[in-house]
């Protein structure tokens, strides 16, 4: 069984996943309630993929947080693959590969090895998910709903793809869940 590229990411009600500056900690709820980082942690995969603007954040923010923080060990220790068109060398150490070009093919050769050990997870940001959705790469997405509609911002898509709902979820801190998998 080969594997799934799964996608999750913070959404407004009205689609956006960035206001139009890339505007994003001022309209998420990021301390998740106890059951939402439940539910979190049983979304299996063991590799990341990370745009080169998101991991500049993500690597070192994950890596300074206090041990016992929910998600802490996974997001440290999980290997990574961050997409840059700019960096030649990589500054984040071992666990960490860098993309300079080729995303198509490597991306493949990733969702073709087994499935079983888990599948694959990308966190963003805006340009990079835009390519692998582009692509057709992505096969589910855990679309993190906020209550809030931004008017205006960045978009996950930009043409026709049907998916079908395997779940929706309401969560404590005022998140819900809605779980896709791409139509085939
Ligand atoms: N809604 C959500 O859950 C999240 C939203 N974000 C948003 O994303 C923003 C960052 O997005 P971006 O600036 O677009 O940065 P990004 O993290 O996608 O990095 C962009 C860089 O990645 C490289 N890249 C992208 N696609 C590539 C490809 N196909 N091949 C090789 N290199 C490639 C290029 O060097 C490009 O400059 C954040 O400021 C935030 O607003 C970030 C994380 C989560
Ligand atoms: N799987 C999972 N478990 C947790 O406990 C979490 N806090 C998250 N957070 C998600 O990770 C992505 C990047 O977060 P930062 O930008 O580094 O805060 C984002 O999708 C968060 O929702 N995930």
């Amino acid at each position: 069984m080969p594997r799934k590229l799964m996608l999750q990411m913070h959404m407004s009600i009205d689609g956006y996943i960035a206001g139009p500056n890339n505007e994003l900690m001022e309209w998420i709820v990021y301390n998740f309630s106890q059951d939402l980082n439940d539910y979190l942690s049983n979304i299996k995969f063991n590799d990341i993929i990370l745009g080169h603007k998101l991991a500049e954040g993500f690597i070192p923010a994950w890596q300074s947080m206090p041990s016992g923080t929910p998600g802490k060990e996974l997001m440290v220790n999980t290997p990574k693959m961050v997409f840059s068109t700019t960096l030649q060398e990589n500054p984040w150490g071992e666990r960490v590969r860098l993309l300079n070009s080729g995303f198509e093919d490597e991306v493949g050769k990733m969702k073709a090895q087994d499935g079983s050990e888990g599948d694959v997870m990308v966190y963003g940001g805006v340009q990079t998910v835009q390519a692998l959705i582009e692509k057709g790469l992505v096969d589910e997405l855990f679309l993190l709903v906020e209550p809030v509609a931004l008017g205006e911002g960045k978009k996950l898509f930009s043409s026709r793809t049907s998916y079908e709902v395997m779940e929706t979820k309401k969560f404590e801190c005022g998140i819900a869940v809605l779980h896709y998998r791409k139509k085939v």
